[in-house]
């Protein structure tokens, strides 16, 4: 049982629903609940209106997450936007040696995926005429970690030394800050430590490139600062939370610095929305995806997700979407200000790193899970596994398949095994992993958390629980701060 688009994208979740899983009149007891999501769906499309939607600050705020893939003038994303991304292309090309991503949650996130996925692990050891002049990607601002921190700078500082040994010139090292608040503790501590760090050396030439909030009128510090320092500036537009950015030039950005096809990223994102505004259930991927996971948490205790993506350099796609379930549903109160303490609740898993750790949980734990699989159908550069060792049997069984083949039976048989024992899991496929496959499985899941805020009557675009610790946290910090001056 699966829906597959005809770009190959497929939802399959035969182990998911029927006899003894999520059932017919499961989903039939949430017609009318489904009918209302995919209306609010609509006018959030149209005019970018969530019922009972808030900004931290109290205010009514738009949602315009699903503007975002159409590139038109006018919208968040348009020609001249495309154009500025561009400029920023031309000016790291061939030019700066380094890009420092600086960014944490939604800022961070989006922006890991696309450097996985497109770079994969040793993008910064490779010779620059292989990255295509691209410069070498370091993230920065995902935490408060003075070690790491520490490291970037010393790292930087040798490069420094050998590039003005070899090439007799300043190492370029190009700051990439983004903070749609524009004043994130993890974010901008950094920024200032390894900005001051950098330009006392002497011989790196360091560059700021802020992405904040584009508001004149209530201006962030990093915006404020931008425009006094003359920084070039993108922006995070209003209405556009972290978790929904990565299709907003906080992604682009990054993607903009490595050399990502932006344009088949949204087109990705474009085809999901067109697919997910099909008024059929069964033919809508956010829509069932939706009311599969709300139905398998609400009625029979399935209400922990585990993302598991099988390979590598998916696995940020699972931490991104951590993110994204973990802020948008994890909620103490509804729309009508009742307590009712709602979410799923993400983790992390990789196929096949975590069949050896996770999974005698998810095969013998409590049944209180869903395992969600992301798998490729074609992985462009597959390995065979030789037959080097032909007089060792076990060896020699195992040769002769890809290892792309020999990892699809791994997941394949976890599938298996997990159904056979009362374990819910579904799995989507990418018939690639690129950039439009990314931006279809991304917006797919973003659509899919709005249509369970709606099916849960939590608004799935606040945050009002991270608040709680920073309220905390900003005197703390003052009280350490006035004890180091005494
Ligand atoms: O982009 P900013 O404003 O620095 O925020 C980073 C992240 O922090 C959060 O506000 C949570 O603390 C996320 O929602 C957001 O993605």
């Amino acid at each position: 049982m699966s829906l597959k688009l005809a770009s190959g994208f497929e939802f399959d979740y035969e182990n998911l629903y029927g006899e003894g899983k999520v059932t017919e009149a499961d989903l039939k007891s949430y017609e009318e609940d489904l009918k209302k999501a995919h209306e609010a769906m609509k006018v959030m499309r149209e005019k970018g209106f969530i019922r009972a939607h808030l900004s931290k600050d109290g205010e009514p705020e738009k949602v315009l997450f699903s503007q975002l893939p159409y590139i038109e003038e006018g919208h968040l994303n348009s020609p001249s936007s495309l154009k500025h991304l561009q400029e920023l292309t031309d000016h790291v090309k061939d030019n700066v040696d380094f890009v420092v991503s600086l960014g944490i949650g939604g800022s961070f996130l989006g922006d890991k995926v696309i450097f996985d996925v497109h770079c994969g692990e040793f993008w910064n050891e490779l010779p620059k005429a292989e990255r295509n002049g691209f410069p070498k990607i370091i993230f920065s601002g995902q935490n408060i970690d003075p070690r790491r921190t520490g490291d970037i700078i010393h790292y930087l500082e040798n490069s420094a030394k050998v590039t003005k040994s070899h090439e007799k010139r300043n190492l370029k090292v190009l700051l990439l800050v983004i903070s749609k608040s524009g004043g994130t503790l993890d974010t901008m501590s950094n920024f200032m430590v390894i900005y001051d760090a950098l330009q006392k050396l002497g011989d790196i030439d360091v560059e700021v490139v802020a992405v904040t909030d584009p508001n004149m009128e209530k201006q962030t510090l990093l915006k404020k600062l931008a425009i006094e320092k003359g920084w070039p500036q993108y922006a995070v537009p209003d209405g556009v939370g972290g978790r929904f950015s990565i299709f907003c030039e906080v992604g682009l950005t990054l993607a903009a610095c490595v050399g990502f096809d932006i344009e088949s990223f949204l087109k990705g994102a474009r085809d999901m929305d067109k697919a997910c505004q099909n008024d059929d259930l069964w033919q809508n991927p956010a829509m069932l995806n939706a009311a599969l996971k709300f139905a398998a948490s609400e009625k029979h205790g399935r209400d922990i997700e585990v993302m598991m993506p099988y390979g590598d350099y998916m696995k940020s796609v699972s931490e991104w979407y951590i993110q994204l379930l973990a802020e948008s549903l994890g909620k103490q109160y509804n729309k009508d200000g009742k307590e009712v303490c709602y979410g799923r609740t993400p983790l992390v898993a990789v196929g096949t790193t975590d069949m050896h750790s996770q999974t005698q949980q998810h095969q013998e734990g409590k049944l209180n899970k869903v395992v969600q699989f992301i798998r490729l159908a074609d992985w462009e550069k597959d390995l065979t596994i030789p037959d080097i060792f032909p007089d060792v049997k076990k060896l020699s069984d195992i040769s002769g398949v890809t290892m792309g083949q020999a990892l699809e039976v791994a997941r394949q048989s976890n599938a298996d095994a997990l159904a056979s024992n009362k374990r819910y899991n579904a799995c989507f496929t990418l018939p690639k992993l690129n950039a439009y496959h990314l931006g279809e499985l991304l917006y797919m899941l973003a659509m899919s958390v709005a249509y369970e805020g709606e099916l849960s009557n939590v608004d799935a675009f606040n945050q009002p629980g991270v608040e709680s610790y920073k309220r905390i946290m900003g005197p703390k910090l003052a009280e350490v701060k006035a004890a180091n001056q005494k």
